[in-house]
């Protein structure tokens, strides 16, 4: 019963005036799919998802949805739906009304527009208010009157700009689940706006890091976590250290980087970077271990600035090597054992695999 369409943005740009926001990007989004456009602030998201609402025009290339290129269509005729990020709801109408709208203008009859938009009050838990007006919700529960009106137009795509956004932290997470549950129920694709790496990776079959206009990584949560693409998503996702370096030498998938007055590291070359004499290499924190390397450049000695109890784990911040604030995050079972203090002296190591090397976008 689902109609999903894929989403294929071709070599799109968003300029303002003097403002390049989005720089000749492309994209496929399969049908289906939940897409999180990620980034910080200013990065071109929202101007990306308006783009293909259609509330936003294309400066340059094109959108496709399935087989239509709706580039110049309006935002109703694209099959796609849209929650906004302001509810835009009718004060004067009631939840049902409000929810129904779109069918009453397609000309559905009355009784059949009120029982479609009751399901859609219900899906979001919302029956017992369906007779208030949106006034007499909070904003949390307006955004939700807001998501079952997008979705009752049955569209191809449903486009969300910061959903969760208004809601506080328990119902957050509810509606998260919510959300990623109504997605696999409809199988319609969802690209969903956010500035939270939690909520793209609780939610996205698909994340796309966006930096100033451009996509840093386009992949599944996963891959984006184990193998960043660049040290931007490395530093934007957390759980990597970043450190940059000389190259000293690259012998088949092995690299040996220096740090200016500090000590020489391996690192693996997964293939995806384009070296040049300097090179950016991720090691995550989380497999960072206390004790000597097994080989040279699997580790430093250096001391500890802070330590930080987490409950189920404990992450130090060290000093060494010419590396700043490196970050070691050790189970409690693993700290306790042995426990470090802040000044202290201790050697760090890791696997030839937790080191890989990051490739630099080339624009
Ligand atoms: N109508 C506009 N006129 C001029 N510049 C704009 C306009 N809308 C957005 N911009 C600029 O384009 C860039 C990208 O904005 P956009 O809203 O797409 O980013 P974003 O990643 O969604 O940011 P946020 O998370 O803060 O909403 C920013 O530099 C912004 O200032």
């Amino acid at each position: 019963m689902s109609k999903a369409a894929e989403i294929d943005i071709a070599s799109v740009s968003k300029i303002y005036g003097t403002t390049t926001a989005v720089h000749a990007i492309s994209l496929k989004i399969p049908a289906g799919t939940y897409c999180c456009l990620l980034g910080p602030s200013g990065c071109g998201k929202t101007s990306t998802l308006r783009m293909i609402a259609g509330h936003e025009s294309i400066s340059s290339g094109d959108v496709r949805l399935g087989n239509t290129v709706v580039t110049d269509l309006p935002p109703a005729r694209r099959g796609t739906a849209m929650m906004f990020q302001s509810y835009a709801l009718f004060p004067h109408l009631d939840l049902i009304d409000n929810v129904a709208f779109s069918l009453k203008m397609k000309g559905v009859e009355k009784d059949a527009r009120r029982a479609k938009a009751l399901e859609m009050l219900k899906l979001m838990q919302l029956e017992a208010y369906a007779t208030r007006r949106p006034a007499q919700l909070s904003g949390g529960q307006q955004q939700r009157v807001a998501l079952a009106r997008a979705l009752i137009t049955d569209p191809e795509a449903l486009l969300l700009d910061e959903p969760l956004s208004a809601l506080d932290p328990f119902l957050k997470i509810r509606m998260r689940a919510e959300l990623k549950k109504l997605q696999t129920s409809l199988g319609i694709t969802f690209v969903h706006v956010t500035h939270s790496q939690e909520e793209a990776m609780a939610l996205a079959d698909i994340i796309v890091i966006m930096n100033d206009g451009r996509i840093e990584q386009a992949a599944h949560p996963r891959v984006v976590f184990e193998r960043p693409a660049t040290a931007f998503v490395a530093r934007f996702m957390g759980d990597h250290n970043v450190i940059s370096g000389r190259v000293i030498s690259h012998q088949g998938n092995r690299l040996k980087l220096s740090v200016p007055a500090g000590g020489d590291f391996l690192a693996t070359d997964v293939g995806a970077a384009g070296l040049s004499d300097t090179a950016d290499i991720a090691i995550r924190t989380d497999h960072v271990r206390i004790g000597a390397p097994s080989e040279e450049g699997l580790g430093f000695t250096g001391s500890v600035s802070n330590v930080e109890y987490r409950g189920s784990s404990v992450k130090l911040t060290v000093n060494g090597a010419g590396v700043e604030d490196f970050t070691a995050i050790l189970s409690d079972t693993e700290f306790f054992a042995n426990p470090v203090k802040v000044g202290e002296a201790i050697p760090l190591s890791w696997g030839p695999e937790d080191a890989i090397v990051l490739g630099r976008l080339t624009h």
